[in-house]
């Protein structure tokens, strides 16, 4: 048979029998930006800078004030970009960024609380895990498609591909300690849908406004991404 490559997609794959409660708005690229924005303001601008570099979605961290008025600002003014809310601990968060406007939102880890909070609200939630009883407990609360956070320090492709075995039907989205060298071998991996991490708008970059700089970095994700399309009927739709 000829592999095809898979398109560059980040759903998950629909011969499993996917949980609906990942299942993502369609977006495009494979990487994901995980951003901490000092300032709402600046969210436009970063916006156009990373869609110029191939990028069509982010993931804006609840860790600043800043945050959710990026949030609206984004899924107001930029449709485009599919915008996700990450550390998302309660909740209360969670209800924050469905209303600010988020598609999705991600959790560095996952309590039964959060999960079952997210379980019964629409917005497509991505729980953290860092073990495969983690990923087994988020499984049976219904997601298909968990983080796995961090990902590097955790053991990165070794234990993703550790977990492939006996966790054939979960796709993870490995965030944590990944640059640009590391992104091609997780993108490689079957049960990876796509990759997370803050490298693509690296706060000096942010600080100083250097917009070029952030679509420079976003092309070389994407052109690394291309590149490592996952084998064909495995992690992508
Ligand atoms: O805030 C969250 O919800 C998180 O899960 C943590 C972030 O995703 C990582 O801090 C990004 O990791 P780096 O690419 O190593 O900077």
């Amino acid at each position: 048979m000829t592999a095809t490559p898979a398109p560059a997609h980040a759903t998950a794959a629909p011969h499993a029998p996917e949980p609906q409660r990942s299942q993502l708005p369609p977006f495009r690229t494979r990487v994901l930006p995980v951003v901490a924005l000092a300032r709402a303001d600046a969210a436009v601008r970063l916006a156009h800078a990373l869609l110029e570099g191939g990028i069509d979605a982010i993931e804006i961290t609840l860790r600043t004030p800043a945050a959710l008025a990026a949030i609206e600002t984004l899924a107001r003014q930029v449709p485009e970009l599919v915008v996700g809310a990450g550390t998302v601990l309660r909740p209360a968060d969670l209800v924050a960024v469905r209303d600010a406007g988020a598609r999705f939102a991600l959790a560095p880890g996952c309590t039964p609380t959060l999960l079952a909070a997210a379980a019964a609200m629409r917005l497509p939630f991505i729980p953290g895990v860092a073990s495969a009883s983690e990923a087994m407990l988020a499984h049976e609360a219904g997601f298909g498609l968990l983080k796995c956070f961090p990902a590097v320090p955790l053991g990165g492709v070794e234990l993703l591909k550790a977990w492939a075995g006996p966790l054939p039907e979960l796709r993870f989205c490995p965030t944590g300690g990944i640059g640009l060298e590391q992104l091609g071998a997780f993108l490689s991996l079957p049960n990876v849908a796509l990759v997370g991490g803050s490298w693509i708008t690296p706060a000096a970059a942010l600080d100083l406004g250097d917009w070029a700089r952030i679509t420079t970095l976003a092309r070389q994700a994407c052109a690394v991404a291309a590149a490592a399309a996952a084998p064909l009927g495995t992690a992508q739709a």
